[in-house]
């Protein structure tokens, strides 16, 4: 049994492929500690994971003008120190960083430590945690065909997004129903990211009348902090009634997608590969001020895959022609779907878990074999 100590708080995107590691891992009779941030995001995604450790660690994102850059190295020395001492207390044999602020902390002081790094980059342009982090890493893993600059060839696996296991491709029907909800023709299933999406939600809002019109179903995660939520009830087109669902939160992703005849999303990578695993066709939206432009590169390389299509954030005038042109579209449909199957290849989870265990097995060795003695 080995102990990992697992950063990925901080948001959604970071969160659900630590826990699907970590799941794997604890299957494996591996011991895992979590560290997630004070979001509110961060404590209401692990409420149904009541079998794993999770620990609320200190930090703050880099961002903002000159005071809360002041700020940040406050709380990186916080959280570095907070590392140290969990290092000392818990012992364990690897780190596994998934990015965000909360990796910088503990990346840092296990390098200190001896103990090795594995790092875990989402996104199509790796993000500013893994730049600085990847001289201290024993292993790195990257999204497919992305390079990281400096960092020697051997010790990257391009072992793919780690989705929750209960996130599983299912029946339409059989999702709805699950979901409590009544679809009409079709279900367009809106979601923002863990954060929700303030203008794809009064999308929803200004378009539902006329997608109703079309026996268009609305099935839509606001995120936490927006409001809206209920249902808009309209009449569709031969009389029978057409509703817009709105919930802030859901811990049925996979049911939720697995619902959709389109969805459309922010490109964050975790939105992304669930989209993939449940093979659903989605419009994506990418959200413009993501870090270095990062939600372009997530949605490109889907499109570029022919696993579904891309919308500039700046032409959402146009998102209702787009849907009306798609969602009725069979044949493109059934086309993104099965490209969709084509990406979908690997357990990344377990294969991440089985390169973490190798690593695990290689730092006990070093350290139990006995020092060189010194040649007379
Ligand atoms: C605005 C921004 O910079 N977002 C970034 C953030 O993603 P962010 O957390 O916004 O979004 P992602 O799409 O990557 O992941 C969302 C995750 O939260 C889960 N979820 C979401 C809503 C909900 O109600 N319930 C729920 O469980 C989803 O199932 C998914 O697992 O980190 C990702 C990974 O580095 C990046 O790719 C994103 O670009």
């Amino acid at each position: 049994m080995n102990k990992i100590l697992i950063a990925c708080g901080g948001t959604g995107g970071h969160l659900s492929p630590g826990i699907a590691v970590a799941e794997v891992l604890q299957a494996r009779k591996h011991d895992c500690l979590l560290l997630i941030s004070e979001k509110q995001v961060d404590s209401r995604l692990v409420e149904k994971y009541g079998h794993l450790n999770f620990l609320t660690a200190p930090g703050r994102a880099f961002t903002g003008g000159l005071l809360q850059r002041v700020k940040f190295i406050g709380s990186l020395l916080s959280s570095f120190l907070f590392a140290r001492k969990l290092l000392r207390d818990e012992a364990p044999e690897l780190v596994l960083l998934f990015g965000g602020y909360l990796s910088l902390g503990l990346g840092l002081a296990a390098r200190l430590s001896g103990v090795p790094v594995a790092m875990h980059e989402a996104n199509c342009v790796p993000g500013r945690s893994t730049r600085l982090l990847k001289h201290v890493a024993s292993r790195v893993y990257l999204p497919d065909g992305v390079r990281l600059r400096g960092v020697p060839p051997g010790i990257v696996r391009y072992y793919g997004y780690p989705v929750r296991d209960e996130i599983k491709h299912i029946l339409k029907a059989d999702a709805a129903r699950k979901l409590k909800i009544k679809v009409a023709s079709k279900l367009l299933v809106i979601i923002g990211g863990s954060q929700g999406a303030k203008s794809l939600n009064d999308w929803v809002t200004q378009n539902f009348a006329q997608l109703a019109r079309k026996g268009i179903s609305v099935y839509c995660v606001t995120g936490l902090g927006n409001s809206s939520s209920g249902t808009i009830h309209e009449i569709g087109h031969d009389g029978s009634e057409v509703t817009a669902t709105m919930v802030p939160f859901s811990d049925q992703m996979g049911d939720v997608i697995s619902a959709a005849d389109l969805v459309i999303s922010r490109a964050g990578a975790g939105s992304i590969a669930e989209i993939i695993r449940c093979r659903a066709p989605a419009i994506l939206i990418p959200y413009p001020y993501a870090a270095d432009d990062h939600q372009h590169a997530n949605a490109r390389m889907h499109e570029q895959h022919g696993a579904g299509m891309v919308l500039d954030h700046d032409r959402l005038d146009t998102l209702a022609d787009e849907v009306n042109e798609l969602i009725f579209n069979d044949a493109l449909l059934a086309k993104f779907k099965l490209n969709m199957e084509r990406l979908d290849r690997f357990n990344s989870s377990e294969r991440i878990a089985s390169d973490l265990e190798s690593l695990c097995e290689d730092y006990v060795l070093a350290r139990t074999q006995p020092e060189p003695e010194d040649k007379v």
